[in-house]
């Protein structure tokens, strides 16, 4: 489990961007939501104990993160950041997400055992050689994805792991975090796209200027005024509202209760 406790953060310039969050998660995809600003990134770099609490706790698996190094929480909790081009140094795809499980001192076969399922987990099998410069945004992405889980991480956080992505290279990302779900990881998404959380979350976590001022699921989520918090509802929760319909979390819901509609 990942608890989090009355957590403050303060930054050196004297910003409250966190004040007392208190947030629990296990195995399930939490959507991380709230305006620019609002603390999201700050509370997820305490996940992983790249910041430390000003006040209150962050305990990861038993682990209080004032007491690891990021590396230790690294092992437990993997992070890909937004623009993970960014992240990407090595020659190609293979050396790459090595890289990780090389630093945990494992033996050759056991890295290239862990390159070769991640790399398979996020369909990227058969682009060993490849440059990381030469894949399209999707691919970087699933990259980026691969890189952190050849670590084997319980949890993951994701920021905005689709932006910028066309359709279907967003589709072969929201595939995949629901293979990982599936496969037992908690996986924290950090995202301004509604259409995603309805499409994808379990849970929702909504911070407003640094403070928790909603968690719970995705249908009370989007009963919210989601204007307050410079956020808007999806394009396919209005249409369903006004078909009468009420809460649908795909196209095709909304096709199944239109076609029993009418029967
Ligand atoms: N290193 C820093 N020093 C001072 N203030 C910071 C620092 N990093 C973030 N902040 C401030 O803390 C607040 C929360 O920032 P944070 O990046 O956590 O928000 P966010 O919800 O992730 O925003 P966005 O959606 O824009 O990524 C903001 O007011 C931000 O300006």
């Amino acid at each position: 489990m990942i608890r989090v406790k009355n957590l403050w953060h303060v930054y050196e310039n004297g910003k409250e961007a966190l004040r007392g969050v208190d947030f629990e998660m296990g195995e399930e995809i939490v959507a991380l939501v709230g305006q620019n600003g609002s603390g999201k990134t700050t509370l997820a770099k305490h996940l992983n104990g790249l910041l430390k609490p000003t006040r209150g706790e962050v305990v990861i698996d038993g682990m209080d993160t004032r007491e690891h190094t990021v590396a230790e929480l690294s092992r437990v909790v993997g992070y890909v950041f937004q623009n993970p081009e960014h992240m990407f140094f090595e020659e190609d795809v293979f050396k790459e997400v090595a890289f990780g499980p090389k630093n945990l001192g494992l033996s050759e076969e056991e890295v290239e055992e862990r390159v070769r399922w991640a790399l398979k987990v996020v369909h990227l099998d058969g682009y060993e050689r490849r440059t990381p410069y030469s894949l399209s945004g999707g691919e970087k992405q699933r990259l980026a994805i691969a890189c952190v889980l050849a670590m084997k991480p319980k949890y993951l956080i994701l920021d905005e792991p689709t932006t910028g992505l066309d359709a279907r290279s967003a589709a072969g990302v929201v595939e995949t975090i629901r293979e990982l779900r599936r496969d037992g990881h908690g996986i924290l998404l950090i995202t301004h796209d509604m259409d995603l959380v309805l499409e994808l979350a379990e849970r929702v976590l909504l911070l407003h200027e640094g403070r928790k001022v909603f968690d719970g699921s995705v249908r009370e989520f989007f009963s919210l005024e989601l204007h307050d918090y410079g956020l808007e509802k999806p394009e396919l929760l209005r249409i369903s509202e006004r078909l009468g319909i009420g809460f649908v979390r795909s196209a095709s819901e909304v096709i199944n209760a239109l076609a029993g509609g009418s029967r």
